[in-house]
């Protein structure tokens, strides 16, 4: 028996139509399709139908006739959020550092003094894996509450081949667990170990000769990123790092220019990186070369928020032909929110986005930012059938009533995973 699911008569149904070979730009990233009484049918986890109820009904009727019914009178029905960028599988909390960032000492501070994400390493390595696997559970089943049906998750935290393996084989044994779809990335490159500082480069090497082959040997990652920032990782160092993944076959990310310019945005274009990340302070050279080279710029607003810094020139991105996603960062330290709707707000309110573009970036758009659009990200006949229902009337509310979950319900491969 085929499982049959229908969505009917939403207030709205809105998604993009046809960005699945290219990332929405420009003024692309506001054409949404929206239909009023918008109706979705659903069989055996792949999207059937797509339109107004009597328009499926005729070409589908005995599939509308024998499928589970979902109203969705009053509701808005988009396709599920996708979240480009997160550091899911981690062990512990950091609101001691908060409480001091209140008190105005700086984010790189705390790092440099041993705090930062070398706390959040120390607690990782010292994490079974099943208490890693156990508190990253909890997380995916939140952010399925919030209406995101696909995340990206990386490492970072380990810091050696063992500690890095560990994480990376949680992440591996949650994607077979969970409904949530989730797609890995490498990330040995977070930080060098405080032992090391003085004298980096083994550990680069380490990444570069013991980490990535051994991470691409047992097809642990998709990705591979850097955090290519003053303090951290050089822009030589990072270079060398992106290059030694995609001879493994990983495909280049890279966290850039998040604290001050220091090139990263310009890195991604060079090495031909499918996203780069965080952008606050993206220089306009870079800009121009990441629009050219169809970097999609990862946005990433909760940081900004947390770290009382400024945002990222969304607008100035979007204007100048750059693929705007946007994502939450999730993390302990710079951005410790798994809600995406609260993310979309912060980019109409503080990065000049308007509802539409934040739409678009929070779907089609974070799809292409993990290389997953031709399954996910709209609700195009075909297509995966990851569905978010909110209880408003029309998208402009998403926005709108800020800092709330508005999620109704949640579909994942045609299934609910979400009733409220
Ligand atoms: N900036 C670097 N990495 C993370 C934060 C990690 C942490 O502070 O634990 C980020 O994307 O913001
Ligand atoms: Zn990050």
């Amino acid at each position: 028996m085929s499982e049959l699911l229908l969505i009917k008569n939403a207030s709205q149904l809105v998604t993009t139509k046809g960005y699945s070979d290219q990332p929405a730009k420009r003024e692309k990233m506001s054409d949404l399709t929206v239909i009023e009484n918008g109706s979705v049918l659903m069989k055996d986890g792949t999207i059937q139908a797509v339109g107004l109820l009597e328009d499926i009904e005729k070409e589908h009727a005995e599939l509308v006739a024998q499928a589970e019914v979902i109203d969705a009178t009053g509701k808005l029905v988009t396709p599920g959020l996708i979240d480009p960028h997160t550091h899911l599988v981690h062990a512990g909390t950091r609101e001691n550092e908060y409480a001091m960032r209140l008190k105005g000492k700086t984010y790189m501070e705390i790092m440099n003094a041993g705090g930062g994400i070398h706390a959040t390493t120390r607690a990782t390595r010292e994490a079974s894996f099943d208490q890693l696997y156990e508190e990253s559970k909890k997380r995916l089943d939140t952010f399925f509450e919030y209406g995101i049906t696909t995340v990206e998750a990386k490492s970072g935290y380990g810091l050696s081949l063992e500690h890095e393996m560990k994480q990376l084989e949680v992440a591996k044994k949650l994607a077979e667990d969970h409904e949530m779809d989730i797609v890995s990335t490498f990330m040995g490159a977070h930080a060098i170990p405080m032992d090391e500082k003085e004298n980096p480069e083994p550990f680069v090497n380490r990444v570069i000769e013991e980490m990535i082959p051994e991470v691409a040997k047992k097809k642990l990652a998709t990705f591979n990123d850097v955090f290519c920032e003053r303090g951290v990782f050089t822009p030589e160092q990072s270079r060398r790092i992106l290059q030694a993944g995609k001879e493994h076959g990983l495909i280049p990310k890279i966290h850039a220019d998040e604290i001050e310019p220091y090139g990263g945005a310009e890195l991604a274009a060079e090495v031909g990186a499918i996203s780069a990340d965080h952008l606050l302070k993206a220089s306009d050279e870079g800009i121009r070369q990441m629009a050219e080279k169809d970097v999609i710029g990862v946005l990433l607003p909760g940081t900004a928020f947390f770290l009382m810094a400024e945002y990222a020139n969304a607008r100035k991105m979007i204007d100048q032909g750059v693929a705007v996603a946007l994502s939450t960062d999730a993390n302990p330290g710079s951005s410790p929110s798994l809600s995406l709707q609260f993310i979309m707000n912060l980019g109409c309110l503080k990065m000049g986005m308007t509802p539409e573009e934040v739409l678009v970036a929070t779907t089609i758009n974070a799809a292409h930012a993990i290389g997953k659009a031709e399954q996910i990200g709209s609700l195009e006949v075909g297509k995966q059938a990851d569905v978010a229902i909110f209880n408003v009337s029309n998208y402009l509310k998403l926005s709108y009533n800020y800092g709330m979950n508005h999620i109704d319900q949640v579909i994942k491969k045609g299934k609910v995973v979400v009733e409220n």
